[in-house]
């Protein structure tokens, strides 16, 4: 299988990279194909074969986007919408990563896939365009929201919190919005597994359309962190104690949801696809980091 991932460099598709096994990863990013100008890119992509497309690469800094919107429009809401396009004239599917922002949090219990949308930024008002513009250019799409990614490349929170702790004693973090940190590798597992499914069954429309696939269990940013200095501390790295604070105390440009918990059980059902429980994932990322 030939797997063709936008980004050179992000979370996913370095997971992708390494989780191949006999699939063949073919990434593209800047500077030959740039989502800020993705019209025109079909002959680029068409020329690399793929059985699949992942739309992986996103604007991803979610406070940045808060005074970019335009850029994070043209490259989250507009540029799927081209990749889906070619996709549908090469007769491949594609398998388009959007995220839990584009719900406002106030809900209860975990979001499902039919639960109404309301972005509370410009970064989750941008992912949400990005799912509408796939949906009109093919309907041979999966979208997969997930959430929390973290791993042991680029930047995520995990790291945010080991660099942090390694020059204080004390870091203040968020204990009211809640979600599941989810490993990058995990994802590129389910994505690789979801790719598989589809390129196999070419005519199974079940198996087509919007789905949650974030870790099991759940946790606040606060009890992340918690968990994340405790692994790291009996590794030998970094510990800081953590101080669990209200999100009014930690004001951002962007407001993100208070929950952010999504059901994957439509995955499971439909693709056989589960992911592990965040904390059985969470070692092998913190030993990789803390002892390289
Ligand atoms: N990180 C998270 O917590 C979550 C992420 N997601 C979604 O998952 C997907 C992958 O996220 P993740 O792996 O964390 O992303 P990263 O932030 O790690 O990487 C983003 C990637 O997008 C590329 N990119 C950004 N702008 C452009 C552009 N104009 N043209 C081409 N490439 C560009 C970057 O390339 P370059 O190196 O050139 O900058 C980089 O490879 C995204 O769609 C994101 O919205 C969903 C939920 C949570
Ligand atoms: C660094 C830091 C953050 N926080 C808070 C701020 C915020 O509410 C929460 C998470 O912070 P971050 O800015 O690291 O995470 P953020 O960029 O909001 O992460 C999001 O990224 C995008 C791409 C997604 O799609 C989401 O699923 C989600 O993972 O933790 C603290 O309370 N203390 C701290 O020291």
């Amino acid at each position: 299988m030939r797997v063709l991932v936008t980004g050179k460099t992000g979370q996913i598709v370095t997971a992708l990279l390494e989780r191949a096994g006999d699939t063949n990863i073919l990434p593209v990013g800047r500077p030959e194909l740039d989502l800020a100008r993705a019209e025109g890119a079909g002959g680029l992509l068409a020329a690399m074969e793929p059985d699949v497309i992942v739309s992986a690469a996103a604007y991803t800094s979610v406070d940045k986007a808060e005074t970019e919107p335009e850029l994070a429009q043209t490259v989250n809401g507009e540029a799927p919408g081209h990749l889906a396009t070619v996709a549908a004239e090469l007769g491949i599917p594609i398998i388009h990563i959007s995220t839990d922002y584009v719900f406002d949090g106030q809900k209860s219990v975990p979001y499902v896939e039919t639960d109404a949308t309301r972005p509370l930024g410009a970064y989750g008002r941008s992912k949400l365009a990005g799912e509408r513009a796939v949906i009109a250019g093919t309907a041979n799409h999966v979208i997969l929201r997930t959430a929390w990614v973290y791993s042991p490349f680029g930047g995520n929170f995990l790291k945010t919190m080991l660099r942090l702790a390694s020059d204080r004693p004390e870091v203040r973090v968020v204990r009211d919005q809640l979600g599941s940190p989810t490993s990058a590798l995990d994802i590129a597992d389910a994505v690789l597994a979801v790719g598989r499914n589809l390129v196999n069954m070419p005519d199974e429309a079940a198996l087509r359309g919007t789905f949650h696939m974030t870790a099991g269990g759940e946790a606040s940013w606060a009890d992340f962190a918690c968990a994340i200095m405790t692994v790291s501390g009996d590794m030998g790295g970094p510990n800081a104690s953590i101080t669990a604070i209200d999100t009014v105390d930690y004001p951002t440009p962007a407001r993100r949801p208070a929950n952010s918990r999504l059901s994957s059980a439509k995955l499971a059902e439909v693709h056989g696809v589960e992911l592990p429980v965040w904390q059985d994932s969470l070692c092998e990322v913190v030993s990789r980091l803390v002892r390289p």
